[in-house]
Formats: C-alpha cells, structure tokens, sequence
C-alpha cells in the first residue's frame, strides 16, 4: 500500500544512503513529522552530524538548532514548546528505518532517551514508526520499541521493506 507511512519509510531508506557503510553500526535514515499535516520538520541519517551520531539523533539536534537550541545533548526540550492555540498540528512523529536504540556500545545517550527527552515541556514526540528491529548484531534483542512503548510513546511497524532496509542497513558488514 502506498500509505503515507510507506512514503515516508522510503524516504528513510534513501537518507540511510547517505551514511558511511562502516561494520561498527547500521546505516539508518529519520524524519520528524507534525502531525495531521505530515510536514517533514527534519531529516536525518547516521553519522550526518560530527561525532558518532544516529539518524533519529541528528534529525532531533538538527531542529533544535532550526528552533535556535544550540545544546541539543542537554537542552533538546527547549525546541519543543506546547504547540500554539489553534495550531492544526497537534502532534510530532519521528519515522525511523530502524526502531530506535536502547542500549548503545559507545555508551552515548540512547536514541529511545532522546526521543523521550523531547517531551519535558508536556509536548514533543508520541509517536514512533519504525520499519525493521533492530538486529541482534551490536546489543543482541534491542530494547528500544519496550521502553518507549513502556514510556506512553506509541510504536507503529511499518511492514513490508524489511528486505530494502536489511541490504542498506548492514552495507558495512562482512557478508558470510
Ligand atoms: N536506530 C538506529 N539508528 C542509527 O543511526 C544507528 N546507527 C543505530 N545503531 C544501533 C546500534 O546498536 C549501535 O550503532 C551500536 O550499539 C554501536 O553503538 P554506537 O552507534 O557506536 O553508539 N540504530
Ligand atoms: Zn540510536
């Protein structure tokens, strides 16, 4: 089906190009989304931003910085205000190509964290759709769709590019 998720999954896949094929993570592509408008508030993909960065994680810094919030580590919270009265978009989504990390093997701020922190000011992220689990490579089973499914966030499989995102994700990898 050509639903706005699937859309919007591909357009996932083709920014997890982006990123270096290297056999230490997954090649992942993010968008923030408003919500009912769809708009697309940010992109994002794995190492975009310097550092070790993720794609859900650069898509988030990326706004904060569009919404002049130049600490997004510490300071992610402050580019999500409660939504103006009357504004039509009520609600924010990060699409992912891979479900979010719990558990990273560098140690930095998990991407589930991340996700989480954006909604101190009582607004940010709700939803969440992902397109394929993590696989067990790195952190064996991921725990990133539990906890934030424990944490009220609500996760959405988008079904049916497994295939697409398995060959792009682990690009890097040594293949048997
Ligand atoms: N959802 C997601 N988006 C990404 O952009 C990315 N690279 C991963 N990868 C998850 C994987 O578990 C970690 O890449 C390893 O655990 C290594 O940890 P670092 O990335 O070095 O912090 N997962
Ligand atoms: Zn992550």
């Amino acid at each position: 089906s050509s639903s706005i998720h699937h859309e919007y999954m591909r357009e996932c896949i083709k920014l997890s190009l982006n990123a270096p094929a290297k056999p230490t993570n997954f090649r992942v592509g993010a968008l923030l989304v408003a919500e009912p408008s769809h708009t697309i508030l940010a992109t994002g993909y794995t190492l975009e931003l310097p550092g070790n960065t993720h794609a859900e994680q650069s898509a988030l810094a990326k706004y904060a910085q569009q919404k002049g919030v130049d600490d997004p580590e510490h300071r992610l919270a402050d580019a999500f205000p409660p939504p103006p009265p009357g504004s039509t978009d009520t609600k924010l989504a990060i699409y992912t190509s891979m479900e979010p990390c719990a558990l990273r093997l560098s140690g930095n701020k998990t991407c589930a964290q991340r996700i989480l922190d954006t909604r101190a000011q009582g607004w940010g992220v709700t939803k969440v759709y992902y397109g394929l689990k993590e696989p067990e490579t790195f952190v064996g089973e991921s725990a990133g769709v539990k906890m934030l499914t424990d944490a009220g966030i609500e996760l959405e499989y988008v079904a049916g590019l497994e295939e697409e995102i398995l060959t792009v994700t682990l690009a890097g990898h040594a293949h048997k």
